[in-house]
């Protein structure tokens, strides 16, 4: 077999040809239509692949639970070996990977190797770590009993993806799930299947049984097959709120334990005591990090009246420097966005923008001319004016659009930060300590950064609030998420009965 990781060459003409479903350590085709993988910075064919159906699923989850059963019989510190094992071979693969990721996700080759694989190969490294040291209780129950309380696997589970950070999603959901004894099924986006193919290629080099890491390709047809399976005990889904509506209730059918990380409309707060080139610096990492498509992204940013002119004379001078280009350039900072469709959507965001009043100061055009014009990309744009009900503030854009607000205290800063039904995330810019944990209580988010922005190390759980999600991926929470707890009752005595 030719090994996926290595076809990645540095041409943007690179394809792929076609990419098959890896069930049971097998490559096997779907049994569905052909779909096609597209280079967002050329507008062209990367690869191509039969979506899987029902019956692909359901193999894939024969060969999962096959493994999962040689897998939990394998000594802890062999299973943790395999994951250090998987951890090392993306350190080692960490170039050849980050372009095969910047041919099918556009992102800037000057991010990847350390936001993607470094990401991905640090969380196996993690969960390597924590794999052996995940006890259970005992509980004392007085002289004549006891009990334990095991933890144990949930069996086979499947992870669902969004294509924007695709073999780092791949990563937060395997790592954990592995190392809490389970098999995993993964279905990376239709936009972006490359990567996690990579990934369980190298998770069955590393000496996992067969099948433990299975990947199936195809859009929401495949994920909904996998939602329904009565053997998928649990389902972490990375995605959209509407996404992840529908998954949620096609996974209450078999009683699934869910994962949702899903969208988000987070607040960067910048008061004026802040460090102004500190908060530029934040609300433009909240913005145009891998061209504004995170979830945690910070597209509300309330700047202290005091602060705002100077706050965006600098942001508009910083954002018109932004290197947009080919993304296999080092120089390049700003790739194309993930497809057509994705672009024209953010574009008529700039245009609703633009209708409700909201004042552009930069950028929001599509790049039409020169080598860039057949790709997807667009200049970053700032809004300022910006209302709290306006369409580009209260809905998620997921891409390089940042909306400027201005605010006078505290209290009202809180207030109109929490006016969202999401709840992923959120930032502070301030000196004053106080304040700043005093704000980070009153946030409704999964996450609140001080005096930083979008920086997520594995050990610190990741998860939304309200409506931007469900659980925690990464960090020591994340294994409650694959794992269940069984109570084991222990009479030292004899057995009392009334009758
Ligand atoms: N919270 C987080 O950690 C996080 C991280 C990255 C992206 N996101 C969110 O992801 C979204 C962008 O990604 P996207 O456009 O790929 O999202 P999406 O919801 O369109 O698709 C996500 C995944 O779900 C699959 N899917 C679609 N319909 C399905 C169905 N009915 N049943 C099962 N699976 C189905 C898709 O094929 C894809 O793999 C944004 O909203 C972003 O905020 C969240």
């Amino acid at each position: 077999m030719v090994q996926l990781y290595r076809q990645g060459k540095d041409s943007l003409m690179t394809s792929l040809g076609r990419l098959r479903n890896h069930i049971g350590g097998e490559h096997v085709e779907g049994s569905g239509s052909l779909f096609e993988t597209i280079n967002p910075t050329t507008g062209l064919p990367l690869g191509e692949a039969r979506s899987s159906l029902e019956a692909d699923v359901d193999s894939a989850v024969q060969a999962a639970a096959a493994a999962q059963r040689q897998w939990i019989a394998m000594p802890p510190a062999e299973r943790a070996r395999v994951l250090h094992r998987v951890s090392q071979r993306l350190r080692d693969k960490r170039m050849e990977l980050a372009r095969l990721e910047v041919l099918d996700a556009g992102k800037a080759i000057q991010e990847v190797p350390a936001a993607d694989i470094d990401s991905a190969a640090d969380c196996f490294e993690f969960f390597a770590g924590v794999l052996q040291a995940a006890h259970g209780e005992h509980i004392d129950l007085g002289p004549s009993a006891f009990a334990y309380v095991r933890r144990e696997p949930l069996g086979v589970v499947a992870g669902i993806g969004a294509w924007n950070y695709p073999i780092q999603i791949a990563s937060w959901k395997t790592a954990p799930a592995l190392a809490a004894g389970n098999a995993m099924i993964f279905k990376p986006s239709e936009l972006t299947p490359v990567s996690a193919l990579a990934l369980s290629e190298i998770v069955a080099e590393a000496g996992a049984p067969p099948g433990l890491m299975n990947v199936v390709l195809g859009a929401g047809e495949t994920g909904a097959a996998l939602a329904a399976h009565p053997g998928v005990a649990k389902i972490s889904l990375t995605g959209s709120v509407p996404t992840g509506t529908r998954v949620m209730a096609a996974a209450a059918e078999t009683l699934k334990h869910v994962t949702m990380e899903l969208g988000g409309k987070s607040p960067l707060i910048v008061f004026e005591d802040a460090d102004l080139d500190d908060a530029v610096s934040a609300a433009m990492l909240g913005n145009f990090y891998t061209q504004g498509e995170i979830c945690s992204n910070a597209t509300r940013v309330f700047v202290h009246r005091r602060l705002h002119d100077a706050f965006l004379e600098r942001a508009i001078a910083r954002t018109e420097a932004i290197r947009v280009g080919d993304p296999l350039d080092p120089d390049t900072q700003m790739g194309p966005l993930i497809s057509q469709a994705h672009l024209e959507k953010v574009l008529g965001y700039v245009e609703a923008g633009r209708a409700e009043g909201a004042r552009l100061v930069t950028g929001g055009g599509r790049i039409t001319e020169g080598p860039l014009a057949s790709g997807w990309f667009m200049r970053p744009a700032i809004f300022a004016d910006c209302t709290d009900t306006m369409k580009i503030v209260t809905e998620e854009i997921f891409g390089p659009v940042m909306s400027v607000m201005t605010f006078e205290t505290e209290e009202e800063a809180v207030i109109r930060a929490n006016a969202t039904p999401f709840g992923l995330a959120a930032g502070v810019m301030t000196r004053d300590l106080a304040r700043a944990h005093r704000m980070a209580a009153a946030l409704q988010a999964g996450v609140v950064w001080i005096n930083a922005y979008n920086l997520t190390p594995v050990a610190m759980p990741f998860g939304g609030s309200k409506m931007s999600g469900i659980g925690r991926e990464n960090g020591l929470a994340a294994l409650d998420f694959y794992s269940q707890r069984k109570s084991v009752y222990v009479n030292l005595g004899s057995v009392e009965a009334p009758y």
